[in-house]
């Protein structure tokens, strides 16, 4: 019976802490192992939110949810749905970037993450059967840590992201957390400074690329759908030269989903849709510029292109109205160092009477007039001042988003775009911005980050046991966040904001979830979409313990 009770304690998902009854306390061998005082789970959660405003940083805030999260997911979970918007820079993006560099010298508790080894391949049915220890997986969040955000290669310590991103889901979509399971892939870092750190906790060797990755990665794939049959397969901040290649791999097969390409590529259309709709013009006529071309930005593009097509344009005239930009400037067709992604925008440079004169963003800027410029480069400060001007000076509303995470990464500040342009850009940024106060006007900032679309989009996912997550369904989650932000209101903001977020979930996923039906494409019948995502949805309140 002790250990039971000890079991119990320990385990966050059976875990009650003080609000055990006096019954359970009797029932489950709990006497005398708690104070005697038994509380509410509001007790709970207001003494808990009082510890965490004393805490004197975002890291330290963020440590101190974490430890409530290793200890009482229901408590963590109700303290985090009354405080969405005040909690996310502090769970996940900006915050998180700090943990996962700091991974290993802070490293406390597993947080149910399975850790995959690619020097292991034998344990990999044994591992992800040990981190789901008899519980019915249906979402999992992956990564090889070798794009985290915008800050590059972290090995086994990205596993942060993993559980960062699914703390999202149940905030924003009431995602059951017990279904979940984060899972890294370590494959080897290439970041000398964790190699040479005896505290490093990962492998200690270079990454691992080619046939022995791609197998690794196959094996992963099929074990965890073989294990997890009803499985939503999430893939997070894998490198620019593996990301796309495992996605095509994959996507017409199961329900799998690249955030970076495909979230990024929802949110920066719902914005896009958005930032339209206050500025009363037509997507079509649009030019756009990409600038940071890699997994991110080339998924948008992907996914901007083909939102001109749906409005209308046949695919060649649509594909003039985009320029990547990256490290070596406007990208050239005759570039050998072209990614597939990149390719099929790619300009030539008969088009231009300097072509060779197009190797910096603000040249481009002044020779193509975009309308829109979106960042995604991980080059703090690129969107300077003179660029900006410039831009505005060829338009009425310029569109700009400066995406790169995290904060230290970002291309400009909102403040800074909107006093520049008198107030006319229409912004989004990656991160949380405070409202811009100019002239008399406040300009509210959409947040255009995938944490915005995602859970949504999984829930409606799962809700409609979708067989796959098709582009069809991806178009109905970007075009349904339209209407909830008023455009005629002076510095509306182009996307809803994060205080709403589980209110546009709800929102998000019934769109997806319809979609699915539509198209016949789910693996039982769903009579009614709207029932079917309310009754997916977790809650976080004690239940029996039987
Ligand atoms: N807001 C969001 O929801 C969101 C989503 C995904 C990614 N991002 C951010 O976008 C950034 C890129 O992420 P990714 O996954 O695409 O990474 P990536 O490595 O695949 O792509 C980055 C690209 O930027 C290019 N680049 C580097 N230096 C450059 C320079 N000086 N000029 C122009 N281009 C340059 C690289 O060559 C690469 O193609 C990150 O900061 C990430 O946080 C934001
Ligand atoms: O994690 C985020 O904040 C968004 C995005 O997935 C990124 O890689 O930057
Ligand atoms: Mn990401």
């Amino acid at each position: 019976m002790k250990l039971a009770a000890q079991q119990i304690l320990n385990d966050p998902f059976l875990n009650k802490g003080t609000a055990f009854t006096s019954e359970e306390r009797q029932q489950l061998g709990l006497i005398g192992l708690l104070p005697p005082t038994v509380q509410t789970l509001d007790q709970q959660v207001a003494q808990t939110y009082a510890q965490y405003q004393a805490k004197p940083s975002a890291l330290e805030k963020r440590l101190f949810l974490m430890s409530i999260f290793n200890e009482n997911r229901v408590l963590f979970y109700k303290l985090f749905s009354q405080h969405v918007a005040e909690f996310m820079p502090v769970v996940y993006d900006p915050t998180i970037a700090d943990t996962i560099e700091h991974y290993s010298e802070l490293f406390v508790d597993p947080q149910n993450a399975a850790f995959l080894s690619i020097d292991d391949p034998a344990s990999m049915a044994t591992t992800l059967k040990n981190a789901a220890g008899g519980r019915h997986i249906r979402l999992v969040v992956v990564t090889d840590a070798e794009g985290i955000l915008g800050i590059g290669d972290w090995g086994t310590q990205g596993v942060d992201i993993a559980v960062g991103k699914l703390m999202v889901y149940t905030a924003a979509a009431g995602i059951d957390p017990s279904e979940v399971m984060p899972v890294v892939l370590d494959t080897g870092t290439n970041r000398q400074q964790l190699l040479d750190d005896p505290q490093y906790l990962g492998n200690h060797h270079a990454r691992i690329r080619g046939a022995r990755y791609d197998q690794f990665v196959d094996q992963f794939v099929q074990t965890v759908t073989e294990l997890f049959p009803d499985l939503y397969l999430h893939f997070e901040d894998f490198g620019r030269i593996n990301a796309a290649k495992i996605l095509n791999k994959y996507k017409n097969q199961m329900t799998t989903f690249n955030d970076d390409i495909q979230g990024t590529g929802i949110i920066v259309l719902a914005g896009l849709l958005g930032a339209l709709n206050i500025s009363k013009q037509k997507m079509t006529e649009q030019i756009y510029v990409s600038f940071g071309a890699g997994t991110a930005g080339a998924g948008i593009t992907q996914r901007i292109f083909e939102e001109f097509v749906q409005q209308g344009l046949s695919e060649e005239a649509a594909r003039k109205h985009f320029y990547l930009v990256d490290k070596q400037g406007l990208l050239f067709a005759d570039d050998p160092t072209l990614t597939p992604e990149q390719k099929p925008f790619a300009r030539s440079k008969a088009e231009f009477a300097h072509s060779e004169q197009l190797t910096t963003l603000e040249a481009v800027v002044k020779a193509v007039h975009p309308t829109i410029l979106v960042g995604t480069s991980t080059q703090p400060g690129t969107f300077t001042e003179a660029i900006i001007k410039e831009m505005a000076a060829h338009t009425p509303r310029p569109i700009i988003f400066p995406l790169s995470n995290p904060t230290k990464l970002a291309e400009a500040k909102a403040a800074d775009l909107i006093n520049w342009t008198d107030g006319k850009a229409l912004v989004a940024t990656g991160i949380p911005a405070a409202p811009v106060d100019y002239q008399g006007v406040t300009y509210a900032i959409g947040q255009a980050n995938n944490a915005l679309v995602y859970p949504g989009l999984g829930l409606g996912t799962l809700a409609a046991h979708a067989k796959v997550l098709n582009d069809q369904m991806i178009s109905a989650a970007a075009h349904s966040l339209g209407g909830i932000v008023d455009p005629e209101q002076p510095g509306a903001a182009v996307l809803p904001p994060v205080t709403k977020l589980n209110q546009f979930s709800q929102t998000v996923a019934e769109a997806v979830a319809q979609s699915a039906v539509d198209q016949g494409i789910t693996k039982e019948k769903i009579e009614n979409v709207r029932q079917a995502v309310l009754a997916e949805k977790w809650e976080p309140k004690y239940t029996a313990l039987n």
